[in-house]
């Protein structure tokens, strides 16, 4: 069983109505997009990395038991500039791209210059982020893309450095009851100084409807602890007083990526993974907008995804998806995957921890300072107020995890997730209980399935009521995919939504409710 991750695939911009299997619940009615690589080769050039292909967007669109599907490319500068020149014209993270190779010297060296302090890609395929009322497609560039949520058109492009001193952000955001969002994102040398800002956009729209970008307020910044290398991060958590973010020793080079172009290597190669680092957890209360007086630390770990994260009982507790290396972007390079396809996995296997930061110091020096009962992870306490953190390992084999956000930052259980055991792709996916650290899974065969997105019934009660939706790729030949719904009690198949379309496997999916 196989999955082609360097082939090109088509988009179907046209609405196609799928065949439900099953009964879809009357409740469920909106818009999931989702966002990941189609395209990977243009003319006779081709990316290196599985995450630098063009933004293929999808979207289930969900209504009175029926789903229609619809796929676009996202048309940013970048797709529009490479499709025309039929070749990659523009650099993304693990492929340098040379715009025209028949230069003479003095151009060659004007385009160097202009690629020292480059214009980035607006390639936008990771992520969906919505900033008041505006869905944009994200990468971690500067530049996002407004797109339209109900036909999947590419708007306007927006640049975080218009409104925000931020040369990277995260595609990853967070968001409160009232529709403000919270992201984060690195400041380069802004003044001598590299930084981390996190930043609010307030929800709803501006009335001279303009980007809600430009009512973003910064609401606090944490000093990057080796200016020249600042830490890679893809998201963070919060609680109701806190923001927990990991710097981690998984760090960009930014002397290397001044020369890059010049040296003719990827951006991805001027970010390393430091073991010999330890990692830093940064706790920052949201009133003070300051760091709490600890200095919490623990052994080196690359982390892409946080899963959620709590208050008890004068602890801050958080669940994340760590690595001991950096082998999980290693393993997306395209020529890798190709290798490893059917054979075992070399990369190291995700472990989801759960760290726990005591918010007072009554202890003793060497005490852990960790009381609660249900977890082992523990937080020593040393000289000049460090504190030493070791966390419990609640399960492996596991990422992209979800959870019923109406739980995020508050005490939770289930966390819905993709397996990673044997191959780089997800055969199985899994409710994970943090309670009783038992599982669920759902296998179907010869298909792989991408992150599952809880959905709540409306005025549900307990946690795991609702749906978890997620595309399937089916790997058995002439057979189209489908859009799976699973009960999230039960984790039993409710329906599916079988479409005839090559679906493409895809990265993260926003849920768009249709009151919303
Ligand atoms: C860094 C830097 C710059 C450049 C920045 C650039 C180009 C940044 C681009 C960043 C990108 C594209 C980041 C993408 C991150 C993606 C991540 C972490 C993806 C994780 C994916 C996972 C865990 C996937 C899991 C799986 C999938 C998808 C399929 C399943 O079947 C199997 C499973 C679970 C393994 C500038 C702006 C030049 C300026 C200076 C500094
Ligand atoms: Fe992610």
């Amino acid at each position: 069983m196989q999955y082609d991750y360097s082939k090109n695939k088509e988009e179907h911009p046209e609405p196609i109505k799928a065949e439900v299997k099953g009964l879809i619940p009357e409740w469920l009615q909106g818009t999931l997009i989702r966002n990941g690589p189609g395209l990977f080769s243009l003319g006779e050039t081709r990316y290196n990395h599985w995450f630098d292909g063009m933004a293929l967007l999808h979207s289930f669109t969900i209504k009175k038991g029926e789903v229609i599907y619809r796929s676009k490319y996202l048309r940013g500068d970048t797709y529009n500039n490479n499709t025309q020149a039929n070749r990659i014209v523009v650099s993304e993270m693990g492929t340098m791209a040379y715009p025209d190779p028949c230069k003479n010297i003095f151009s060659k060296v004007i385009t160097f210059l202009s690629h020292t302090i480059p214009d980035f890609t607006d390639n936008c395929a990771n992520n969906i982020i919505k900033y008041g009322n505006d869905y944009h497609a994200t990468s971690e560039t500067n530049y996002i893309r407004k797109i339209d949520p109900n036909t999947l058109e590419t708007q306007d492009k927006v640049d975080y450095l218009k409104y925000l001193p931020a040369n990277i952000v995260a595609s990853h955001t967070h968001y409160d009851t009232e529709g403000n969002s919270y992201s984060m994102g690195t400041s380069i040398a802004e003044k001598g100084k590299t930084k981390y800002i996190l930043f609010k956009v307030p929800g709803g729209s501006r009335s001279d409807g303009s980007s809600p970008l430009k009512s973003a307020e910064v609401m606090c910044t944490v000093p990057c602890r080796s200016l020249l290398t600042p830490s890679y991060h893809h998201s963070f958590s919060m609680t109701e007083n806190y923001f927990v973010f990991i710097e981690q020793p998984l760090k960009l080079d930014i002397l290397k990526m001044a020369t890059a172009y010049l040296r003719r290597v990827s951006w991805a190669s001027c970010m390393k993974f430091h073991p010999e680092d330890s990692t830093l957890i940064h706790l920052i209360d949201r009133k003070t907008k300051k760091e709490v007086g600890f200095k919490f630390y623990t052994g080196a770990m690359a982390v892409f995804h946080q899963v959620n994260a709590f208050e008890d009982d004068g602890h801050v507790v958080f669940d994340v998806i760590c690595y001991d290396d950096n082998s999980l972007y290693e393993m997306f390079y395209l020529d890798k995957l190709k290798e490893q396809m059917g054979a075992e996995s070399t990369y190291c296997k995700p472990k989801c921890k759960r760290f726990v930061l005591p918010l007072s110091d009554t202890g003793e020096m060497g005490e852990d300072l960790v009381k609660l009962k249900y977890t082992t992870a523990s937080a020593v306490k040393e000289k000049d107020g460090k504190v030493l953190c070791q966390g419990e390992v609640l399960c492996d084999g596991v990422e992209l995890p979800r959870i019923n956000y109406n739980f995020n930052g508050k005490k939770y259980r289930y966390s819905y997730m993709c397996c990673v055991d044997t191959s780089p792709v997800a055969k199985k996916i899994v409710k994970f209980d943090a309670e009783t650290k038992q599982q669920i899974e759902w296998t179907g065969g010869d298909c792989f399935a991408s992150e599952p997105v809880f959905i709540p019934r409306p005025d549900a009660v307990d946690e795991d009521d609702g749906v978890v939706l997620t595309s399937v790729i089916n790997a058995k030949p002439a057979q189209g995919g489908f859009l799976l719904l699973l009960d999230g009690k039960s984790f039993k198949e409710v329906a599916r939504a079988c479409i005839d379309v090559d679906l493409h496997m895809d990265m993260h999916g926003y849920f768009i409710p249709d009151s919303s």
